[in-house]
């Protein structure tokens, strides 16, 4: 039981959004005047299929897979997110997709995934991003079982920087979960997938995520704010202590039900100071939620739990990390990532009709 608990929200992120996309779609309240820098080294049209070879499979989403690739003019190595556009067109994705190229395109901090470009061909939209060798939290954590206090605190400071970054510039993560953060060579993250960021104004109300992190008012459909992204520190922090999140149970249902009561049991060697945290992030109150009052990121920053961090070092990655990921084969080692089944033929660089060109413009 406790490993099937363990395996449960890996994958399972696009769920259940497709029938309410068309509905709520229009209740999404965009940034007039965007805060994101403009200026940006990803230009389009930059790079072709040609440019790279593409080698084995790092992870696999709803869309299509992410593979690690070599670039043939510098011999150094990518990962190349490689999305189906008849995909995105089926499950509605086409807003969520052009935003994920956006903002990926412009977000730049120490702890967020970098991409380099963009392009497509007729079947497929492909984007280039830094490789990031250490492999998924996810993975880490599962081999771990849990993370000692310090560990989970180290990781839980640097998605707090990563996220107060995106917050400072009018982005809404809505994805936070152990698959989405990498480690790089050195031990520090990067989150990666940006499917769900959206740059907003204020208020949205798109049902996106991934079960077990769900806020409550996502589930019940109420407009939401960046403090969704605080909830899901809060099961991220309860994860990486605990072994498994706090309102696990059998089916999403289950767990949504389970989430609305917001009943949390802490396992008996959570430290006060953690249980304290967790009980005003994990909470559905708003006017209670940690991140989301008057000092919005500070108040999670300078709560007794982090005593010890030095903020201003960890954004120069100035701290010791507390595990470095064992990457023997040198550059390009991918022995970190999971296998997956490589698809017996790729569609990548047909040229033939495609209807779904005019979504893509950007690409
Ligand atoms: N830059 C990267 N370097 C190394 N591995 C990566 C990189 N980007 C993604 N991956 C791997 O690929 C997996 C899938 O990537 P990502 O989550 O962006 O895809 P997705 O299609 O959006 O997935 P989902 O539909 O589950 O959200 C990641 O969990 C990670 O293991």
């Amino acid at each position: 039981m406790q490993n099937n608990m363990m395996y449960e929200h890996k994958d399972m992120t696009l769920d259940m959004f497709t029938q309410q996309q068309e509905n709520i779609h229009n209740n999404e309240y965009f940034i007039k005047k965007s805060l994101l820098p403009q200026k940006s080294t990803v230009s389009k049209g930059k790079y072709t299929l040609q440019d790279f070879q593409i080698m084995r499979t790092l992870g696999t989403g709803s869309f299509g897979r992410v593979h690690l690739v070599k670039s043939i003019h510098n011999n150094r190595f990518y990962a190349i997110k490689v999305l189906k556009k008849f995909k995105i067109v089926k499950m509605k994705q086409i807003e969520h997709t052009c935003d994920e190229r956006r903002m990926l395109k412009l977000v730049q901090h120490p702890f967020l995934i970098r991409m380099w470009g963009t392009f497509q061909d007729s079947k497929n939209l492909f984007l280039v991003m830094d490789y990031i060798e250490g492999g998924e939290l996810f993975s880490l954590l599962r081999k771990s079982h849990r993370f000692p206090n310090p560990v989970a605190k180290f990781y839980a400071a640097e998605v707090i920087l990563a996220i107060e970054y995106l917050h400072a510039h009018n982005i809404i993560y809505r994805d936070l979960k152990p698959e989405n953060i990498l480690l790089d060579k050195y031990g520090h993250i990067k989150i990666t997938d940006f499917g769900f960021a959206k740059e907003v104004e204020n208020v949205t109300s798109t049902l996106c995520g991934t079960p077990d992190y769900l806020a409550p008012e996502i589930i019940q459909s109420k407009p939401y704010n960046k403090s969704v992204d605080w909830w899901s520190l809060g099961i991220l922090i309860y994860e990486m202590l605990a072994g498994y999140t706090p309102f696990y149970d059998t089916t999403p249902m289950k767990t949504y039900e389970k989430i609305l009561i917001g009943r949390v049991n802490y396992p008996d060697f959570f430290v006060p100071e953690v249980i304290d945290l967790l009980n005003k992030l994990i909470t559905n109150d708003l006017s209670r939620r940690l991140g989301n009052l008057q000092n919005g990121a500070g108040d999670i920053k300078s709560h007794p739990w982090f005593l010890e961090v030095v903020w201003e070092k960890l954004v120069n990655k100035d701290i010791e990390t507390p595990y470095e990921p064992p990457i023997q084969g040198g550059t390009g080692d991918s022995s970190l990532f999971d296998f997956y089944p490589e698809e017996q033929q790729l569609d990548y660089g047909i040229q033939c009709e495609d209807p779904y060109e005019h979504f893509f413009v950007d690409f």
